[in-house]
């Protein structure tokens, strides 16, 4: 069936041609709208499938206004903009489009940024149905589950965890009885690990105490829509979801859930939570029927489900920061699934020990798992290593050969440092994850291959896109799923695991030493910054391990602390912004180079910048040659 699209343009010119290309490509088009109000009519009259929507619009509403509201309707829509406005990007960005699509438009570009934009709707959808059996299925079971209350009240809780992400659970079995015993409290130490707090007991750090749910309750009192908050702050929390659960069209008990990161919960978790609310209640009425179990252990009680710690494929990841859980639980979510996973973070993270942990728990497990190092391969090598060549396609090409692609067949293919990818190569690897198809440097027929992307990057993506030298349509493609890890100075309470970790590695590995960290040396780890993160953590330890004479690491000799760090700022000097000091550094860089930008001696290669970026570097610094 033909797909719908309406466009919103006030250009005739630009809307006509855009038809036209549609049109001959068996889209049907909706119509073409000059303003928010004639798309809204137009949108009243039939939902059209996706929208091709102008930033910029004549009237006092824009394009980005009607985007808010595209996104509450869950249709699909992609940005036309001449204009790439640094504000206005960021303001469309936090719509969440599915594309962009820059002016002068080419046709061929239109198509695929379609494309992308119906894959990206179509995988979003696809997750939410599976995600709804997949909770639907597990609750059914759970009240189905013979049990103690506390038995199956942990079940539940776990049941949950899966699809939203907490830190804190209270469950309000029974909102009008004024009884603390009605209300369950977890919170989550690991990632199956609960801490149960009972009538009495302390929440720890949370000070989520009996008086505090008292008020909770009383605020929510009547309240029937559920509702999430982000970047406030909560009883120590950052985030928050709460859902009323009703029974006999009373607002009986109600789910909240309380995280310590910013900006966890979003619209798709309410959709989910709506789409399970009546079997939510059914659950916790029948867990309230089943038999009580007062007399059980001293409070608060750790609890570990035996034999269900850990996924084995996540037992070798070490740590159990909020924030490292939270890209587990993201991992565990998507590894079933086919979609593509953009995961980033910074050098040294642990981002490539996910990846594979990914791998091993999808569907493609007992199928090939092959990394390619995009930063590793020289430049002309990366598409042959990507797609395979022929004999003689290129000088020096003596032998046939099968690229990453066709090795990964019906297995998952790791693009690392994806951010290094030279343009040229990146419009191939979009045609060939779009059409799932490759041709070999030098060969005429096509291959079909059936592979999993993930992508991995510590580069800012849309930072390389305003510099020109990253795809804004392969970006859209890859970041389906994305998944960030925290550096490690964002999540220090994962250091003591880490560095017990890698102690007891290296003592084994050199000759079965046992070596212990004392708590001044801990300190130390503690207050250093770790710009390498994990992997400068992990050198660090097995070079005192080796260097160890006695049983104990009293201290570490840490590393010089950065540069910039070691000024000292007088009170009178002025502090330099960023650009300002770039700005400073490039035109040194030029001087030196006498403004030479590319190749060798030029500025490029004494800043290590590809001159691409530098160029614009210098665009957007408003830097000339010669320097006025
Ligand atoms: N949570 C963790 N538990 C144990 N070891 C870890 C953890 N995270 C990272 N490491 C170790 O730290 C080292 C660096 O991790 P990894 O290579 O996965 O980082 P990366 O984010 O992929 O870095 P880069 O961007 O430089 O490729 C590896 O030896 C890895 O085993």
């Amino acid at each position: 069936m033909a797909l719908k699209v309406l466009i919103v343009e006030d250009q005739f010119l630009e809307a006509d041609s855009l038809s036209i290309i549609l049109k001959n490509e068996g889209y049907e088009i909706r119509g073409i709208a000059k303003s928010v109000e004639e798309a809204n009519k137009l949108i009243d009259k039939g939902k059209p499938d996706i929208v091709l929507v102008d930033v910029f619009l004549k009237g006092d509403l824009t394009g980005i206004d009607l985007a808010r509201l595209l996104d509450k309707k869950n249709i699909p829509f992609i940005f036309l903009t001449a204009n790439s406005n640094s504000i206005t990007m960021e303001e469309a960005l936090a719509t969440n489009p599915s594309g962009f699509l820059i002016k002068p438009f080419r046709e061929r570009e239109i198509l695929m940024t379609l494309n992308i934009a119906v894959y990206r709707h179509q995988k979003s959808i696809e997750f939410f149905t599976r995600q709804h059996l997949w909770l639907s299925q597990l609750l059914q079971e759970i009240k189905d589950m013979n049990g103690m209350r506390s038995e199956k009240m942990l079940a539940f809780v776990k049941a949950l965890t899966s699809f939203f992400p907490f830190d804190f659970v209270v469950i309000d079995t029974d909102l009008a009885n004024p009884d603390e015993n009605a209300v369950y409290r977890y919170r989550r130490v690991g990632f199956d690990e609960y801490v149960r707090f009972d009538a009495g007991g302390n929440p720890g750090q949370y000070q989520l105490l009996w008086p505090d749910l008292v008020a909770i309750r009383k605020k929510n009192r009547g309240d029937r829509t559920p509702y999430y908050l982000n970047g406030e702050q909560f009883n120590g929390f950052r985030s928050k979801l709460w859902a009323p659960l009703l029974k006999h069209w009373d607002v009986d008990m109600s789910v909240t859930f309380y995280g310590c990161n910013d900006n966890i919960y979003s619209t798709e978790h309410i959709g989910l939570i709506v789409s399970v609310q009546a079997l939510l209640a059914e659950v916790i009425d029948s867990i309230r029927k089943s038999e009580d179990d007062q007399d059980s252990p001293p409070k608060p009680r750790r609890i570990k489900r035996p034999g269900q710690l850990l996924k084995p494929e996540l037992e070798g990841i070490i740590g159990k920061s909020p924030r490292l859980l939270e890209a587990l639980d993201k991992i565990a979510q998507v590894a079933p699934f086919e979609n593509t996973v953009l995961i980033m973070g910074e050098t040294g993270v642990g981002k490539e020990g996910l990846v594979k942990a990914l791998h091993q728990l999808s569907n493609r497990k007992s199928k090939p798992f092959v990394k390619v190092n995009c930063a590793a391969i020289p430049v002309n090598l990366l598409e042959s290593e990507l797609f395979g060549h022929e004999k003689g396609s290129f000088t020096g090409s003596v032998e046939k050969r099968i690229g990453k692609f066709e090795l990964a067949h019906e297995g998952t293919l790791f693009l690392d440092e994806i951010g290094e990818l030279p343009v040229e190569v990146q419009s191939k690897l979009l045609r060939a994850i779009q059409e799932k198809e490759i041709e070999r440097v030098g060969g005429r027929t096509t291959i079909k291959t059936d592979v999993r992307i993930i992508a991995a990057t510590n580069r800012n993506l849309l930072q390389e896109i305003a510099d020109g030298n990253f795809r804004l349509d392969l970006y859209y493609r890859l970041n389906v799923f994305p998944i960030t890890i925290a550096p490690l100075r964002e999540r220090k309470e994962d250091i003591p695991a880490l560095a017990k970790h890698f102690v007891k590695i290296f003592g084994l590995s050199s000759g079965g030493k046992e070596v212990t960290i004392s708590e001044s040396a801990m300190e130390q780890l503690y207050a250093y910054d770790w710009p390498g993160n994990i992997r400068e953590l992990q050198h660090l330890i097995e070079r005192h391990v080796l260097l160890a004479k006695r049983s104990v690491i009293d201290s570490f000799e840490m590393p010089e602390p950065l540069p910039m760090a070691r000024f000292s700022l007088s009170s009178d000097s002025q502090i330099k912004s960023f650009d300002e000091m770039d700005k400073e550094h490039i035109i040194c860089a030029l001087r030196k180079c006498n403004g030479k930008i590319a190749g060798q001696g030029g500025a490029g290669e004494l800043l290590k910048l590809r001159p691409t970026t530098l160029r614009s570097k210098m665009k957007r610094l408003g830097i000339t040659w010669p320097v006025k």
